[in-house]
């Protein structure tokens, strides 16, 4: 079985070098010609997909349309969902790397962006750009909103939605593709390939290059490669 994941295409603020997170930002012109090129390529190589997992957040669905536009499968049916969002980075949103790291120095940037267990400034709730006053996380209890995530709280709140939602789709046949972010795409390369909690510091998703997996019949990853 195959599952194709692409981290969205190049945002603004990924091109500004700002923390996004939650954050709704749109995609670069860099960023949708990167989506054009993958579904391109996909297309090109005759991947066909039954199936499209999307976050909430505009940079991804702008992606996954885009990728099934340019292989001829826009009609494919698509599920959003916040579980795929990106980590949310807190109060680091909005703030530049480069700034923050001059700041607080470049081993704690290191830290907050990368590490698995350590959690970044939380954001205020009451904040005009808190989760918790955003409509489309309306539907959420309150103490399921973050307000700021680590990789293993992006990891718990991602695992429900692959094994609810997406694992089923795979095993039941269909050819899936995840379009997302790239600590929300972490967080599912740590499980499918049992990445240890110190090896996931190392793991990086390039903006807009598809990465296939070959699953095994327990969805382990027995091969991955970029297209
Ligand atoms: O700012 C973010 O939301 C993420 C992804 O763009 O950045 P980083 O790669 O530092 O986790």
């Amino acid at each position: 079985m195959e599952l194709v994941l692409i981290r969205h295409g190049q945002s603004e603020w990924n091109a500004k070098n700002l923390f996004t997170g939650w954050r709704d930002v749109p995609l670069s012109e860099q960023g949708i010609a990167e989506a054009q090129a993958a579904g391109r390529k996909l297309a090109e190589k005759g991947y066909q997909f039954d199936l499209a997992f999307t976050s909430v957040l505009t940079r991804a669905i702008k992606t996954c349309n885009i990728v099934l536009e340019e292989s001829g499968q826009l009609w494919v049916p698509q599920i959003k969902s916040w579980r795929l969002n990106e980590r949310h980075y807190g109060k680091l949103q909005g703030l530049d790397k480069k700034q923050t790291a001059e700041q607080y120095g470049d081993e704690q940037v290191r830290i907050w962006r990368r590490s698995y267990d350590t959690l970044p400034p939380l954001l205020d709730p009451q904040d005009e750009f808190s989760a918790h006053n955003d409509r489309r996380y309306a539907h959420l209890p309150a103490d399921v909103v973050p307000d700021g995530e680590n990789l293993k709280v992006t990891l718990e709140r991602v695992l429900p939605f692959w094994h609810d939602q997406i694992a089923p789709a795979i095993l039941s046949g269909k050819r899936v593709l995840v379009a997302a972010h790239g600590n929300s795409l972490r967080a599912l390369a740590k499980h499918i390939e049992q990445i240890s909690d110190a090896d996931i510091m190392g793991l990086e998703i390039p903006t807009g290059q598809p990465l296939v997996y070959r699953l095994d019949d327990k969805l382990n990853a027995v091969e991955k490669f970029y297209l």
